[in-house]
């Protein structure tokens, strides 16, 4: 049987330190383990002055040339008439903010084991820097019954038919964006057999960035690229994404209801053969509201090989490697996995 995304996480074991967060309803002041420093950048592109990411809507006739523009400059659009049903998006929600209500120690029932990829628990990426962030994750890979039922073993129910809908729909937004996208690189049917098929990767985060008293020095989610072809992200309304663009600094992604924003992946522009970017984010956080998330991860099955689209006799600017392998290189190297499957760089190991 083919690997699937939790097994390939499985050869990554994180320490426990890594995963578990801290119970920041105990805490009026930032604690240091928490305080960032500073970087004068920080403050200053905190709302870019005409520079936005594009609104897209999925019916306008023109949207698969938005959609391409919107990759190329940005690595990311907001989508509006989605088709996927906002009393859905409202309930995750929801139950997203009853499960990170809960006390600390109920939580950590749920927590991420060392080698585990879902749960309850820290970033991923939180052993790439010197400080934490103010931010809890809920990881989730196809039905969560396993990991939600040690918190509520009789009430598990609802909260995972809610995922599993969620899931569901997202796949089939999903699979819509993903044709529009191999049209426009002109990836051929016999190279996509997998889309629309049940043989992919996806995941879903919940994530939560408390209220935090001293919001300038603490970092919600730290900058980085996403492992997939691409992400949808449903963001609360209140802001704190951030999409880095090269020679603007940090843009705010502002929230408008109704919209999901759509963000490019490492998959993907390693398959564009850098065409499309993959965008570096982040998430900031505020000292008025809690913030919530919700961001679905898509791409191909671990075993299909990323090779780079080469066109009109264009060199392939990657190596050609499976999923799995890179999510191995990116696990041990974070923000430098592109780099090192570079063939534009000469490597010393
Ligand atoms: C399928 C995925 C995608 C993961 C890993 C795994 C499950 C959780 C995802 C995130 C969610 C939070 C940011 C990120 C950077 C992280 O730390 O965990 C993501 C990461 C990635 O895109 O690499
Ligand atoms: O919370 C956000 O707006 C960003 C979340 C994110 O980047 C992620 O889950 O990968
Ligand atoms: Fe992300």
């Amino acid at each position: 049987m083919a690997t699937t995304l939790s097994e390939a996480y499985r050869d990554h074991p994180l320490h426990l330190h890594h995963i578990i967060p801290l119970d920041f309803s105990s805490f009026r002041t930032l604690p240091d383990s928490h305080a960032w420093p500073q970087s004068k950048d920080d403050n200053d592109h905190l709302t870019s002055n005409g520079s936005c990411i594009p609104i897209i809507d999925l019916n306008d006739p023109n949207a698969m040339e938005q959609i391409g523009l919107a990759c190329e400059k940005w690595g990311a659009f907001q989508l509006k008439n989605h088709g996927v049903p906002l009393n859905l998006i409202e309930e995750v929600e929801e139950e997203a903010k009853k499960l990170f209500s809960l006390p600390s120690k109920e939580k950590i029932k749920a927590l991420r084991s060392a080698g585990g990829a879902t749960g309850y628990g820290r970033a991923r990426i939180s052993p790439f820097f010197p400080k934490y962030m103010w931010h809890e994750g809920f990881t989730i890979m196809g039905s969560p019954s396993n990991d939600v039922k040690k918190i509520w073993p009789n009430d598990y129910e609802y909260f995972c038919d809610i995922m599993e809908d969620y899931q569901k729909q997202m796949k089939t937004l999903a699979e819509k964006i993903t044709n529009i996208i191999f049209n426009i690189l002109g990836i051929s049917k016999e190279q996509n057999k997998w889309v629309g098929s049940n043989n992919h990767c996806e995941a879903l985060q919940l994530n939560f960035y408390p209220c935090c008293p001293d919001p300038k020095k603490a970092m919600g989610l730290a900058p980085h690229t996403d492992t997939s072809l691409f992400t949808i992200l449903h963001q609360s309304q209140t802001s704190g994404l951030q999409i880095f663009k090269e020679g603007v600094g940090y843009v705010t992604v502002d929230p408008h209801p109704n919209t999901l924003v759509v963000n490019t992946g490492d998959i993907l522009h390693i398959l564009s053969n850098s065409r499309f970017r993959c965008s570096l984010h982040r998430a900031v956080v505020n000292d008025v509201k809690d913030r919530y998330s919700v961001a679905y991860f898509y791409g191909p099955p671990v075993d299909y090989l990323v090779s780079p689209l080469v066109v009109d006799g264009s060199l392939p600017r990657f190596r050609s490697l499976s999923v799995k392998d890179y999510i191995g290189i990116k696990a041990k190297n974070l923000g430098g996995a592109l780099s090192l499957i570079s063939t534009l760089l000469d490597h010393d190991d």
